[in-house]
């Protein structure tokens, strides 16, 4: 999983067009959306994930969670992004996955939006341009190389 993060003024999309042929069913609410103070956290799941999805989602949790108590947000936006690797994993583990960091950011008590799975989309992002503003992160199933 390839992870960057942007602190944000605010970030939006616009769902254009399919990007796969089955892409993730959505309502006409879920064609735009917009947070504001908040965490975007654009996702490349990796093959590599496959193998332990589980241990990812937590792993993945766990870095966010740390990023969003450094820079004071309580926000996140979850966006699925396939241009962080050139090794994704096929999509409908990669939804799953993403699905299941939606939930688990919840639980933690971050209010979230994840932005729809499998389209083209618009965005907007405005980067506050602290020191830790724009940070990555690469998390692998334990017993995978990093690629
Ligand atoms: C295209 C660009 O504007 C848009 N932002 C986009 O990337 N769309 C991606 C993701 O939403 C999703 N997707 C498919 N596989 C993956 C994966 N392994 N990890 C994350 N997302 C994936 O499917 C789309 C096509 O790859």
């Amino acid at each position: 999983m390839r992870m960057l993060l942007i602190h944000s003024d605010y970030l939006e999309y616009e769902v254009k067009d399919k990007a796969l042929k089955s892409p993730e069913p959505i309502s006409e609410e879920q064609k735009k959306g917009r947070l504001e103070e908040v965490l975007a956290v654009f996702m490349s799941v990796e093959k590599a994930d496959e193998s332990n999805p589980e241990e990812v989602v937590e792993k993945a949790v766990a870095e966010i969670k740390d990023v969003a108590s450094q820079v004071k947000a309580n926000r996140i936006f979850v966006y699925p992004f396939a241009h962080l690797s050139s090794e994704l994993a096929k999509p409908d583990v990669a939804l799953k996955v993403l699905q299941r960091i939606e939930e688990r950011l919840r639980e933690e008590g971050f209010e979230v939006k994840r932005a729809p799975f499998g389209y083209y989309k618009a965005f907007r992002l405005s980067c506050k341009g602290h020191p830790l503003a724009e940070l990555s992160r690469t998390i692998v199933p334990s017993g995978e190389a990093v690629s």
